[in-house]
């Protein structure tokens, strides 16, 4: 969608000197971004993407490149930050933080078959398994709290049977939030935001996930929630397709079997996911910030999704 911030050739290469990344042969702006401004670069050491942080924070940055530079230390198909002289993951460029990152192979796609699912799968369960010894208690930036926030400042602006939906689902995940066996759940840093469009896929297999800037610390099975319900659905229905579903799951607990609490609360965090990206949709609909607009995605489709998800789910996973 965007460009942001336009650097020069000069400029570029002299930030680059501070890295040990060869010498800059070319770069070129990536246009389908919108959150931040990203270049592709290629460099006699090898092709890269640099990434302008055009609202994140700079005390939010480390939590973010720690996490993709310890997945990708552990095999992950991460981007990797290149640190400069100093060992900082980022500095600033054009007057804003900026990261350097390796480029991944692969594009995303837009209607996943099943062999895809597993291998989304398969990565959300080694992810999960290498944050065991990733220190960091950042929570997820829209759970509950969140929720319950802009679900309030919305409340006005919504249609009554709008409203009482998604008040109710809010009262319903607060009272899970209670129980023993969702406090029971295991935790950690996610990416929490792991759709089609932010994995790049080469056929059948993963080239690598990216846009790790709604990771936060959550229950892993709310992650692997999220992910089902943009991978795995009939985009029209929001209902599962059950090849898909079935897959996702398999792919998952070949590598993490998931607890009896999580099997339990399968379908209550289907609900947590698809009330977490309705309100995030209700709120750039209803608030957009400024330049936001032109890029507000579907609420109805989350509302769908819920609704099928509160309906009931074809597969109750079980321990393996
Ligand atoms: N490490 C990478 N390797 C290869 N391609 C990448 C990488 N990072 C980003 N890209 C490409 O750049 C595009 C835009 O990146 P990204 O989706 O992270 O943009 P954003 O503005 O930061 O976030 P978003 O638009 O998802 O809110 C991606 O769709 C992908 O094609
Ligand atoms: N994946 C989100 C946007 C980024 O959080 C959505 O589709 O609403």
């Amino acid at each position: 969608m965007a460009v942001f911030t336009r650097i020069t050739q000069d400029e570029l290469q002299e930030w680059l000197q501070d890295r040990d990344c060869g010498n800059l042969i070319s770069f070129e702006g990536i246009e389908s971004g919108i959150e931040n401004t990203n270049y592709f670069v290629t460099t006699t050491a090898g092709r890269y993407v640099l990434t302008i942080f055009e609202k994140l924070k700079a005390e939010d940055l480390p939590f973010y490149l720690g996490l993709m530079k310890h997945l990708a230390k552990k095999g992950l198909a991460v981007p990797g930050p290149i640190a400069n002289m100093s060992g900082e993951l980022f500095n600033t460029l054009h007057d804003k933080p900026a990261t350097l990152v390796n480029c991944l192979s692969g594009k995303s796609v837009d209607l996943p078959n099943p062999a895809q699912c597993r291998e989304i799968g398969s990565f959300s369960a080694k992810a999960h398994l290498a944050v065991a010894d990733f220190d960091c208690n950042t929570p997820n930036p829209r759970g509950l709290g969140w929720i319950e926030g802009a679900v309030s400042e919305l409340e006005a602006h919504l249609p009554e049977d709008v409203r009482n939906l998604l008040v109710d689902e809010v009262n319903h995940q607060k009272a899970v939030s209670k129980q023993a066996d969702f406090l029971s759940l295991p935790k950690g840093a996610v990416h929490a935001d792991l759709f089609r469009d932010n994995a790049l896929m080469q056929g059948d297999q993963l080239g690598g996930v990216i846009d790790f800037y709604f990771a936060g610390v959550d229950t892993f099975l709310f992650d692997l929630a999220v992910t089902a319900n943009d991978w795995c659905i009939d985009l029209e229905t929001g209902e599962f397709k059950i090849d898909s579903i079935q897959a996702l799951l398999e792919g998952y607990q070949a590598v993490r079997s998931l607890s009896e609490p999580e099997c339990r609360l399968w379908q209550d965090m289907l609900r947590s996911a698809s009330l977490r990206f309705w309100t995030s949709r209700l709120f750039d609909f209803y608030m957009p910030r400024e330049a936001e607009v032109l890029n507000v995605k579907d609420p109805r489709h989350f509302e769908r999704v819920l609704l099928a998800r509160r309906r009931g789910v074809p597969i109750a996973p079980q321990t393996v």
